[in-house]
C-alpha cells in the first residue's frame, strides 16, 4: 500500500514537473524570439507596475489604518467630521471596528417641492379641503391612499438612478426569473410523470437530474428575492427616516412645535418614526412581491393555460378572479382603519412607558408604582381589547378567504383542466391533440400525453391559484398598508405644516390667538433684546386659541444692562423667554433679538437642566459636538476653566476623564446640574443669556460668584427668578403680576439716585420715630424711679419692685443722684400709692402700644428695603 502510494505520489510529481517544463519552454522560446529592446521595455513595465501596485497597496493600507484609527477616536469622543458639501461623516461601532456613514441633509428646495404633495393634495383624493390635509381621513383602499402612497414614494425613490430604484429593478428581475422557473418546473413535472408512466427509465432519471438542478437554482432565486425585499425595505426606511429627521430637527424647532402647538400627531412623533415607519416600509417592500409578482405570474400562466386549455378556460379563470376579488373586498373588514387605530394605541402605551422611565426617580420618591401601573394597565387593556376585536373580525374573513381561495378554486381548476378531455372543441392545444388522437392515434400514447398535459396544467393551475390567492390576500395587506401609509403621511404632512407655518386658511374664521392668527414680527440680528407691544400668550393646540398671560409687554435690554424678571409663580416669566426664543408665536408686536442661538448670540438656560447622552465633554459643550469645539479652537483646558469657574473643577477627575459616558442626569446632583449649565454658558460666552431659575438649587454664596463671573465675561444676563436677593446683580427689574388682577407689570431701574434718596428719606423717618421711642423710654424710667421712692413704710425705705431693678441697672449714678435730689424736692411724694399705680399702668400700656407699632413698622420698612435690593 505504502509503495503504491509512493508510486502514485511520484507519478503526480512527474506530471506537474512536465507541465511546468512544457510552459517554461514555451515562455523561453517566446523570449528568445523577442528583441532585446522589447525585453527591456517589458521588464521595465513589469517593474514599474509592481512598484506602483506596491505603493498603491501601501497607501491604501495606510489610509485604511488611519481611517480605522480616526473612526475609533471619533466613536470614543462621540464626534464626527464636517464635510465641505455640508454633509457629516459619522462612524458607528460595527463588529470589532467602526463603520463609516456619510449623512447629507435634505435640501430646503426638496422640502418646498414636496410641500405641494403634503399640504395641497388634489381635491379628488378627499384629503382635507385642498389646503391642509385632514389627519382624520379614513384610511382605506381609495384615492386618498393612492395619493398618500405616491407622495411617500417620491421620497423613497427620489430618482430613477437612485440606489432604491436599482434594488427594485434587481428584485423585479429575480421575480421574473422565478416566474419563468415555475413554468419550467411545471413542464418538467409533466414530463417526469409521463416518462414514469411510460416506463422510460433513462428519460425519467434525466428528468430527475434536471429537477434537482432546477431546484437548486430556484432556491437561490427565492433566497435572493427575500434578501432584496429586506434591502428594499431598509432602503425605504433609511430615506424616510432621514427625511423626517431633517424636517423634525431643524432651526424651526418643529420637534417642539409638533407636540406643543400643532398637536396633529397627538402624544408624540416617536411611535410614528419608529414603529409605524418600519411597518410601512416592510409592507411597501412586501407589496412589490406580494402584488407585483402574482400579477406577472397571473399574466404568464393565464397565457400558458389559454394556449393549452382554450378561451373558455381563460374566460372562466378571469371571471373567477373578479368574482372572488369583489366578494372578498365587500366582506373584508376595514383593515386600514383598524391598523391605524392600533398604531395609535401602541404609541400611547409606549409613551406611557417612556414617561415612567424619564420620571423614574420622582415616581420612586412618591412611591407611585401602583398609580403608574394602573395607568399602564388601563392603556394596555384598551390596546388589548382593540387587538382582540381585530382578531375576531379576522376569523370570519379568514374562513371565507380560505374556503374560496383553497378549495373552491381547486375544484374549479379540475373542472377547467378537464375541458380538453370532455370538450375538445373548446380545449385549446390540448383539445386539438385529443381530436388528432381521436382520428387514429395510438390509444396508450394519447393517454400518456393526456397525463402529461394534465399534470402540467394542474401545476400551472396550482401556481395560478397560488398567485391569485396571493393577489387576494394582498387585498388585506393593501388595507393594512393603507393604515400605515395614512400614519406616515399624517406625520410628514403635519411636519410640513409646522415647518411652513401653514395654518392660515383663506375664508376661514380665525380664532383669536390661534396659530392662524399670528401677526407679530421677529427681528433677528438686533444687538439687544426688545419687545414692543407684544402680548404674552400661552398657545392652545391648533386650531384653538391661546390664553393671554400679559396683554402687552414692551421693554428693551441693551448689552451691559442686566434684567431680572420676577413675579409670582405661573404668571408668565418663562413664557417671555419662550416667546423670545421662538418656541411660542409672536402674536402681535415686534420682538428683536440677537441673530444666533449660542456663541456670539443669545443662549437660553431652561428651568429644568438638560443633560445630553454622551461624554462629560459633551455636557459642557452642548449643543456643540467635539468637532465644533475643535473648529472653535477650544480644547479641554478651556473646558476645565469653565468648570472651575462654575465651581465644578473636580468633575473630570471624579468621573474618570472627559471621555467618560454616563447617564448624567442620574449621576449629577440638582445643584451640579445647574452649575453644568452655567459652565456651558461660560464655555459658549454668548452676548446675552436667559437664565430661567438657573441657580435655584445653588447655595447663595456660590450663586453670587457665578453671577459675578458671568458678568465679568461680558455676558448680559436676563434672569428669571423669584429670589429677591438676585436683584443686586441686575440693573433692571421687570416685575410681573402687579395690579388687582395680576396682569400688570413694571420695569424698574434698580439702584437709581432717586431710589436711593427715597430710601434715605424713609430711613430718616424711621430714625426719628425710633428717637421718639427713646424719649418715651427715658420718661418711663424717670417715672419708675419716682415710683420707687414712694415705697416707704414707717419712715423706712422699702426695696423696689422687680421692674424697678431693670430701670436701675440702666440708670447712671449721676442720674440716680439727680433723682434723689428731685425726690427730696418733689411734693409728689405726698400723693397716694394708688394714684401712682394708676398713672403707671396707663403709661405702661401706652408705651407698649407705641413700641410694638414702631417695631412692626420698622421691620416692614427694613424688609421692603432689603427686598428691593438697593445698595444704599
Ligand atoms: N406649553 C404650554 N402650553 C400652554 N400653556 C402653558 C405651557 N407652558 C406653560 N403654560 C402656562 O403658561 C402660564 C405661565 O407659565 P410660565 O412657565 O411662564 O410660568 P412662570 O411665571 O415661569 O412660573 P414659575 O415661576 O413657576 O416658573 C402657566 O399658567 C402655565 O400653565
Amino acid at each position: 500500500m505504502a509503495a503504491q502510494s509512493t508510486l502514485r505520489h511520484s507519478a503526480a510529481e512527474e506530471a506537474i514537473a512536465a507541465f511546468v517544463e512544457k510552459y517554461s519552454e514555451i515562455i523561453r522560446t517566446k523570449l528568445r524570439n523577442t528583441t532585446r529592446t522589447t525585453r527591456l521595455l517589458c521588464t521595465l513595465a513589469l517593474a514599474t507596475s509592481i512598484i506602483l501596485a506596491g505603493e498603491g497597496t501601501r497607501r491604501r493600507w495606510k489610509r485604511k489604518r488611519a481611517e480605522k484609527e480616526q473612526g475609533r477616536k471619533l466613536v470614543r469622543t462621540n464626534s464626527w467630521l464636517h464635510n465641505k458639501d455640508g454633509s457629516r461623516t459619522i462612524y458607528v461601532p460595527y463588529k470589532d471596528g467602526t463603520s463609516k456613514v456619510v449623512i447629507s441633509s435634505t435640501k430646503p428646495l426638496t422640502f418646498e417641492a414636496h410641500r405641494r404633495l403634503f399640504l395641497n393634495p388634489p381635491r379628488v383624493s378627499g384629503l382635507g379641503d385642498g389646503h391642509v390635509p385632514s389627519a382624520q381621513t379614513k384610511p382605506g383602499l381609495n384615492l386618498a391612499f393612492l395619493h398618500q402612497f405616491l407622495s411617500l414614494m417620491s421620497i423613497m425613490i427620489p430618482r430613477w438612478t437612485s440606489k432604491e430604484a436599482g434594488l427594485l429593478v434587481s428584485h423585479g428581475a429575480f421575480l421574473m426569473l422565478r416566474t419563468y422557473l415555475s413554468l419550467v418546473v411545471a413542464r418538467l413535472d409533466g414530463e417526469i410523470v409521463r416518462d414514469l408512466v411510460a416506463g422510460n427509465g433513462k428519460a425519467f432519471l434525466l428528468g430527475l437530474a434536471k429537477w434537482c438542478g432546477l431546484g437548486g437554482f430556484a432556491s437561490y432565486t427565492n433566497a435572493m428575492i427575500k434578501y432584496l425585499e429586506s434591502k428594499v425595505s431598509i432602503a425605504f426606511r433609511t430615506r424616510l427616516t432621514r427625511y423626517i429627521h431633517d424636517l423634525y430637527l431643524n432651526d424651526n424647532l418643529n420637534y417642539y412645535k409638533l407636540h406643543n402647538l400643532d398637536g396633529g400627531v397627538g402624544q408624540g412623533a416617536d411611535q410614528y418614526i419608529t414603529q409605524d415607519l418600519t411597518q410601512f416600509c416592510a409592507a411597501a417592500a412586501n407589496l412589490y412581491s406580494s402584488l407585483g409578482k402574482p400579477f406577472v405570474d397571473i399574466c404568464v400562466f393565464n397565457y400558458q393555460l389559454y394556449r393549452s386549455l382554450g378561451p373558455l378556460a381563460l374566460t372562466g379563470l378571469l371571471s373567477n378572479y373578479f368574482l372572488t376579488a369583489s366578494i372578498l373586498r365587500k366582506l373584508s373588514p376595514p383593515f386600514g382603519k383598524l391598523k391605524a387605530v392600533e398604531g395609535r394605541k401602541e404609541g400611547d402605551f409606549r409613551s406611557l412607558h417612556a414617561r415612567l422611565i424619564a420620571n423614574a426617580e420622582e415616581v420612586a420618591f412618591y412611591g407611585g408604582a401602583e398609580m403608574e401601573k394602573t395607568f399602564l394597565n388601563k392603556e394596555f387593556k384598551s390596546l388589548k381589547n382593540w387587538m382582540e376585536g381585530i382578531y375576531m373580525l379576522k376569523i370570519r374573513y379568514n374562513i371565507l378567504e380560505d374556503f374560496i381561495l383553497k378549495y373552491s378554486w381547486s375544484a374549479y381548476g379540475y373542472l377547467l383542466s378537464s375541458l380538453p378531455v370532455f370538450l375538445p372543441a373548446w380545449g385549446g392545444l390540448g383539445g386539438a391533440t385529443e381530436q388528432a388522437g381521436g382520428h387514429g392515434g395510438e390509444k396508450y400514447g394519447r393517454e400518456r400525453e393526456r397525463m402529461k398535459d394534465f399534470i402540467t396544467n394542474k401545476r400551472l393551475m396550482l401556481s395560478l391559484a397560488d398567485a391569485g390567492g396571493r393577489m387576494m390576500y394582498s387585498i388585506k395587506d393593501l388595507s393594512e398598508l393603507a393604515g400605515y401609509t395614512s400614519r406616515v403621511y399624517t406625520l410628514i404632512s403635519t411636519l410640513h405644516r409646522a415647518h411652513a407655518n401653514a395654518y392660515y386658511v383663506r375664508g376661514r374664521e380665525n380664532e383669536l390667538y390661534s396659530l392662524s392668527d399670528v401677526q407679530g414680527t421677529t427681528q433677528k440680528g438686533f444687538d439687544g433684546v426688545r419687545l414692543e407691544n407684544v402680548p404674552i400668550v400661552a398657545p392652545g393646540l391648533w386650531p384653538q386659541g391661546g390664553e393671554e398671560l400679559i396683554e402687552s409687554l414692551s421693554m428693551m435690554i441693551r448689552r451691559g444692562d442686566h434684567l431680572l424678571i420676577s413675579g409670582p409663580n405661573g404668571i408668565g416669566k418663562s413664557a417671555i423667554a419662550r416667546v423670545i426664543a421662538g418656541l411660542w408665536p409672536v402674536y402681535r408686536g415686534l420682538v428683536s433679538r440677537p441673530k444666533n442661538n449660542g456663541e456670539d448670540g443669545i443662549m437660553f438656560l431652561p428651568q429644568r437642566p438638560y443633560l445630553s447622552i454622551g461624554t462629560l465633554r459633551d455636557q459642557v459643550i452642548y449643543p456643540d459636538g467635539e468637532a465644533d469645539m475643535r473648529e472653535k479652537r477650544k480644547n479641554e483646558y478651556d473646558l476645565k476653566k469653565a468648570l472651575d469657574l462654575a465651581r465644578l473643577g473636580y468633575l473630570p477627575d471624579r468621573e474618570g476623564g472627559w471621555d467618560t459616558r454616563k447617564e448624567w442626569k442620574d449621576v449629577l446632583s440638582g445643584g451640579e446640574k445647574q452649575r453644568v449649565a452655567i459652565a456651558r454658558l461660560l464655555y459658549h460666552e454668548p452676548q446675552f443669556a436667559f437664565i430661567d431659575e438657573g441657580t435655584s438649587a445653588v447655595s447663595s454664596d456660590v450663586e453670587g460668584l457665578l453671577y459675578e463671573t458671568c458678568k465679568e465675561k461680558g455676558i448680559t444676563l436676563i434672569t428669571i427668578s423669584t429670589r429677591a436677593s438676585l436683584k443686586k446683580y441686575h440693573t433692571y427689574n421687570l416685575v410681573l403680576g402687579l395690579g388687582e388682577r395680576g396682569d400688570e407689570w413694571e420695569l424698574q431701574r434698580i439702584g437709581t439716585e432717586s431710589e436711593k434718596m427715597h430710601v434715605e428719606r424713609e430711613l430718616q423717618e424711621l430714625r426719628e420715630r425710633l428717637s421718639q421711642v427713646e424719649a418715651w423710654k427715658a420718661r418711663r424710667e424717670e417715672i419708675e424711679v419716682e415710683l420707687n421712692k414712694v415705697w416707704v413704710d414707717s419712715g423706712e425705705e422699702l426695696s423696689p419692685p422687680s421692674y424697678a431693678d431693670i430701670a436701675k441697672q440702666n440708670t447712671s449714678e449721676e442720674e440716680q443722684q439727680q433723682d434723689q435730689q428731685q425726690q427730696q424736692e418733689d411734693t409728689a411724694a405726698e400723693e397716694t400709692q394708688d394714684e401712682y399705680q394708676e398713672a403707671k399702668s396707663v403709661l405702661d400700656s401706652e408705651l407698649t402700644e407705641t413700641e410694638s407699632d414702631t417695631e412692626t413698622e420698622t421691620e416692614r420698612d427694613v424688609s421692603t428695603t432689603e427686598g428691593s435690593g438697593i445698595v444704599v
